[in-house]
């Protein structure tokens, strides 16, 4: 047999473990590597796994030689904005004279001013903008992503930022998962009936089902925002049209959307710094994933992070996500966010790698698609300028990306000095 590529002289294969399930609790400990391996590639999936040694016979179109650095399978970013008109720089003053977030936007600004701009923006403007952060993002090793709408807040920019999503879809060989958060705010004139505008939004439901504009719906849930019953409420009337159900859940205040995630067996609650002890036990009774998102902390300049290590040692499964978004965490780099995650959560680099490949990819429905390279699996890898795996989340703030590839083909390739291992 003659493969279409041949990676040889893997000095490290990151094989997280493959499940129909996220890996919870200890099983995120688990992190098989394989040394002196060998990968190849036909028809974009992954053919055949072995030794370095083996594959001296191999017939393949193409050999390249990894020089003993690090294989791993492509990222997968859970949690993004990625569709969104201007930018906010304007924040970060206010943010140094100590207004909080929420107050921002109640004042009309933070997501209110993004909504505006979205707004705006023309189909193509938005094309191009999310382009360019997509770029970004396959730059720093992503290979499947989630994109979230939320910045239109009425039915024709939802739709808009929709129909962007679909046509990066076209136009990126990679993984776009779409998710329709409409109740992402409430617009300043629908102030005081909320009610009217989930009903809207409830409404846009069955099209976008129909026309297959998004896989999960999502809201957030917060003080001065939604409520935890108008989200029970939504996300019941998503899953009965057949979407699947996410939620911005416990970012600040602990309403108990982290037990309204568990409870109708969400595929992820994201955020959770402020969820509570019987909220971690829901979760780790639960298959919803914990999506994680330290950049964001960081950025909104708190001190006190999601707790990662109890959620972890009780049993719940953890992924790790960008939220790239203008407001709250605005950078593309899944590898900053690792770091910060054995910076600030105190997870093990063992944890972190399951978290942005196998339990991320769950938590946006791609468990069988993304997230691990294995025979039969998408050929979606990255070959890192690391001596090992353990050294990403130490060295911070930097690009460790050699090349990225993408159903056997390179997707992305640095030009920089290799990091000689
Ligand atoms: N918290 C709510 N939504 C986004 C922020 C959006 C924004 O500030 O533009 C988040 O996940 O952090
Ligand atoms: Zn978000």
């Amino acid at each position: 047999m003659s493969y279409d590529l041949l990676l040889y002289n893997i000095g490290q294969l990151i094989l997280p473990k493959s499940s129909e399930k996220p890996l919870k609790g200890k099983q995120m400990q688990e992190l098989p590597i394989r040394k002196n391996a060998a990968i190849a590639v036909k028809d974009g999936k992954i053919a055949w796994i072995g030794n370095s040694e083996e594959s001296d016979g191999v017939q393949a179109k193409k050999k390249v030689d990894v020089k003993n650095r690090v294989v791993s399978p492509g990222l997968v970013d859970p949690h993004t904005h990625l569709v969104f008109g201007g930018s906010r720089e304007n924040e970060l003053a206010l943010k140094q004279a100590g207004v909080p977030y929420l107050e921002i936007l109640a004042s009309g600004g933070g997501i209110l001013s993004t909504v505006e701009s979205t707004r705006k923006a023309t189909q193509e403007d938005l094309i191009e903008k999310a382009s360019f952060h997509l770029e970004r993002m396959i730059s720093y090793g992503v290979t499947t992503i989630e994109a979230k709408s939320g910045y239109g807040l009425e039915r024709d920019t939802e739709l808009k930022q929709l129909r962007v999503t679909q046509r990066l879809r076209e136009k990126y060989p990679i993984g776009i998962i779409s998710t329709f958060l409409g109740p992402h705010a409430i617009p300043s004139s629908y102030r005081g009936k909320e009610d009217i505008f989930l009903t809207e939004m409830v409404d846009m439901l069955e099209e976008i089902k129909a026309e297959g504009l998004a896989e999960f719906a999502d809201i957030f849930c917060e003080t001065g925002v939604f409520t935890i019953e108008q989200s029970r409420d939504f996300l019941q009337k998503a899953k009965e049209k057949g979407l699947g159900i996410k939620i911005h859940a416990d970012e600040i205040d602990s309403l108990g959307g982290t037990e309204l995630a568990a409870s109708l067996e969400a595929a992820s609650a994201d955020h959770l710094v402020a969820a509570s002890d019987n909220g971690i036990k829901a979760l780790s009774s639960s298959d919803t994933v914990a999506v994680l998102l330290p950049g964001t902390t960081f950025y909104l300049g708190k001190d006190t992070y999601a707790q990662a290590r109890k959620m972890i040692d009780e049993g719940v499964a953890v992924a790790l996500a960008t939220d790239f978004n203008p407001g709250s965490c605005v950078t593309e780099n899944l590898q900053l966010i690792m770091a910060l995650a054995g910076l600030k959560l105190q997870m093990t680099a063992e944890e972190i790698w399951n978290a942005v490949t196998v339990n991320a990819a769950h938590a946006i429905g791609q468990g069988r698609v993304a997230g691990t390279v294995e025979v039969g699996k998408q050929a979606d890898f990255v070959i890192w300028n690391l001596p090992n795996y353990q050294y990403l989340p130490y060295h911070f703030g930097v690009n460790h990306v050699s090349s990225v590839y993408c159903r056997g083909n390179k997707l992305w390739e640095s030009h920089g000095v290799e990091n000689p291992v």
